[in-house]
């Protein structure tokens, strides 16, 4: 459990105040925010409302969110999964940087990583409560036991996978501040251990290795399918048990006839 004196408390203020404005801003840029790596859909379609109320997008959930170690593909597979289901899209580092207005780096430069898993917690309260969502969580983010039930109740996390070595390779370019180590590959091997077991409590688990991303976006969408096609039998099984015993509660007929 983070607390304040470890977050910050005035600098969590700031965040918390200034975190409405910067969603707004990073649903509206999104494409500009991850780095224009991806042709945007047209105007109308970015909006959702037209395409989403005429009921032509059939989908198998509204709103679901990505976890995984760095460089598993959380950034770019939940954008690209974002368009295949015409969804808004949501980066959580993205719109802590935007927030704070700082690089990931530089808020654990100069915040300290307390401050960061902070942030991150607060930006979890507030994308479970998007509608017509993917979000892409960092790699920390589901680690955190409150961020993790908070996630799962509100609806199914993909958990993307890959071996220490393809991580390896899909980072080293890149500036993440828990990878800055003389020997990053035995790092990630060691965070990678620890995190395991945490990151198999996701709901649907998918391998990256050495497969092209629209293969990745298919899969995730066949699983969402099964997923969510068994979510749906489960609740009908439950109504027809209700209706075939309508009151088991304390004080009811089956009670009272006990
Ligand atoms: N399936 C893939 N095949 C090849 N490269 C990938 C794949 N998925 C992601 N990448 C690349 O790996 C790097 C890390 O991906 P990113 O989406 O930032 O991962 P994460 O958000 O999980 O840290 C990026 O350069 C990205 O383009
Ligand atoms: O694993 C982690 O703790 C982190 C993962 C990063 O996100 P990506 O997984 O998108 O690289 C970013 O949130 C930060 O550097 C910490
Ligand atoms: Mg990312």
């Amino acid at each position: 459990m983070l607390n304040d004196t470890e977050g910050g408390r005035p600098h969590l203020q700031a965040f918390r105040a200034g975190l409405e404005d910067g969603l707004a801003g990073h649903l509206r840029d999104v494409p500009e925010d991850i780095g224009g790596r991806v042709t945007p859909l047209p105007e109308d379609s970015r909006t959702l409302s037209p395409m989403f109320s005429s009921g032509l997008i059939e989908r198998p959930v509204s709103w679901v969110a990505l976890a995984g170690f760095m460089g598993t593909g959380k950034s770019r597979i939940g954008w690209e999964l974002s368009r295949a289901l015409a969804l808004h899209f949501v980066d959580t580092d993205k719109l802590i940087t935007r927030v704070v207005g700082k690089s990931i780096p530089e808020v654990f430069a100069q915040e300290g990583e307390g401050y960061f898993r902070a942030c991150e917690h607060e930006v979890v309260g507030r994308v479970t409560r998007l509608e017509h969502a993917v979000i892409s969580l960092g790699g920390g983010t589901f680690i955190q036991e409150e961020n993790r039930r908070c996630l799962l109740e509100r609806g199914p996390v993909v958990v993307l996978w890959a071996t220490p070595e393809t991580i390896y390779q899909r980072t080293k370019h890149s500036d993440r501040p828990l990878l800055r180590t003389e020997d990053p590959l035995e790092r990630i091997r060691t965070l990678m251990d620890e995190r395991a077991p945490v990151y198999q409590q996701g709901t649907i688990h998918v391998h990256s290795d050495g497969r092209p991303s629209e293969e990745i976006v298919e899969e995730i969408i066949d699983r969402l399918w099964s997923w969510a096609d068994a979510q749906h039998a489960w609740a009908l099984d439950h109504a027809a048990l209700d209706h075939a015993a309508p009151d088991h509660t304390p004080g009811g007929e089956s009670r009272a006839s006990d």
